[in-house]
């Protein structure tokens, strides 16, 4: 049988094919794309870019940050600013943060460790996949010591599968596992079913080629032809529930335990009854349940269920350091990032990631200048309105 995640489809990145892009430096994070679509295979950057169904949640992430209007405080010397913070006791340069995202490599051929290095150099946190294409050792040795770095779980049906991969993150220094609870089945992304999706046949899922999995292919399902469909059908749990959550606890260690994909206060106030030290609010970039709000949107209701009892954290639809200002003042701890990552990669590997950090963080100090703020905690709620609540005064 033709096997979905390795059959041939051509190179990721062919410079050669993409005059257009030679020289073009990206000043954000939208040319940064613009550039990767015009590098990447259609393969590639469409798995990268799409969003499920209709991808209304993909425009919503975006659209509901515009929606939010600052309210700028003046005459506050802002000459100095400190943009660091910490997670879960570990201090950082800044609260932003790199989520995890699969395959790397298609985007550039250092992919994981490249991503690693420019983290690591900017003194920032990667989460790294369970899905990567470079095995989780290698990523902490490309880090170096000092790197922060958490990882992300997929909780596989074979659980000796998952505790050995814990325990392999724990022995190689990832201080948190992010617990992807989103995903029971994959996100109906409809390019990639146009496109039979398949992991180029030069690369591997990294975690698992010693345990037999790095090409596995999975069965048809739903008529849905994405091999990465058939793939997350054939191994990930769709039993998973809390008591998953307790079992993870017993065999961590001294990792953290953070949920990733919390979209509501009851799920919130759950994962707070049950323990975790961190949540993570997101929609998986809007690439799983189409039509659920923005995440900055519930961030409100999930910082008040909460209450202070654990960190909140945020991603989907990140590009300008004004989205990482709103979210810290409605009261995430940091946000991370997904897509901006990949396409720094795709530009330029290690340098380009290095370039996405530094523009955003970039962004962020002058988003923090421009309201009166010279340090992260200093973003407060009061520094963001909807903007219809201009309208409601007339
Ligand atoms: C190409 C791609 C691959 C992803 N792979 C994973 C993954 O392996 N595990 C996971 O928990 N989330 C995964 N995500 C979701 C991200 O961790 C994150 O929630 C999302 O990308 C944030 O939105 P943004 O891309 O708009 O920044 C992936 C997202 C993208 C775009
Ligand atoms: C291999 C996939 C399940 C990775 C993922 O989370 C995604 O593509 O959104």
């Amino acid at each position: 049988m033709n096997d979905p995640m390795t059959a041939p489809v051509g190179p990721a990145q062919d410079t050669s094919k993409a005059p257009e892009a030679a020289g073009w430096e990206p000043v954000n994070v939208r040319e940064f794309e613009r550039h990767a679509q015009l590098m990447l295979s259609k393969n590639a950057f469409d798995y990268y870019a799409s969003g499920a169904n209709d991808m209304v949640t993909l425009r919503e992430n975006r659209a509901a940050f515009n929606r939010l209007r600052l309210r700028p405080r003046i005459l506050r010397d802002v000459s100095m600013v400190d943009t660091s913070t910490s997670v879960l006791g570990q201090k950082i340069s800044s609260p932003i943060c790199i989520a995890p995202t699969a395959m790397q490599r298609m985007a550039h051929d250092s992919g994981e460790c490249a991503t690693a290095g420019a983290a690591a150099k900017a003194g920032a946190l990667m989460t790294l996949s369970s899905w990567s294409t470079t095995s989780l050792e290698d990523v902490a040795k490309a880090g170096g010591p000092g790197g922060a770095r958490w990882f992300q779980l997929y909780v596989y049906k074979d659980r000796k599968i998952t505790e050995q991969l814990v325990k392999r993150a724990l022995a190689a220094g990832y201080t948190a596992l992010a617990v992807t609870v989103d995903t029971p089945v994959l996100g109906r992304r409809e390019a990639d079913m146009r496109n039979r999706f398949k992991l180029p046949e030069h690369l591997t899922m990294g975690n698992f080629v010693s345990a037999g999995g790095a090409h596995a292919s999975g069965t048809k399902d739903g008529g849905n032809d994405s091999g990465l469909a058939a793939y997350v059908a054939s191994l990930i749990d769709r039993t998973l529930d809390w008591n998953d959550i307790k079992w993870l606890r017993t065999i961590c260690g001294s990792m953290k335990i953070v949920v990733k994909g919390v979209m509501t206060a009851e799920d919130a106030a759950e994962s707070v009854r049950q323990g975790v030290d961190g949540i993570w609010v997101s929609n998986h970039g809007a690439r799983q349940l189409d039509t659920t709000p923005a995440t900055i949107e519930v961030l409100p209701e999930v910082v008040a269920a909460v209450s202070g009892r654990c960190e909140i954290y945020l991603d989907g639809g990140i590009c300008r350091g004004t989205d990482v200002f709103k979210a810290l003042a409605l009261g995430a701890k940091a946000v991370f990032i997904g897509r901006p990552v990949l396409w720094g990669l795709a530009h330029s590997g290690e340098e380009g990631v290095s370039k996405v950090l530094k523009l955003l963080h970039d962004e962020l100090v002058m988003a923090l200048q421009l309201t009166g703020c010279t340090r992260v905690s200093s973003a407060s709620r009061s520094m963001v309105t909807h903007q219809t609540s201009y309208y409601s005064k007339l």
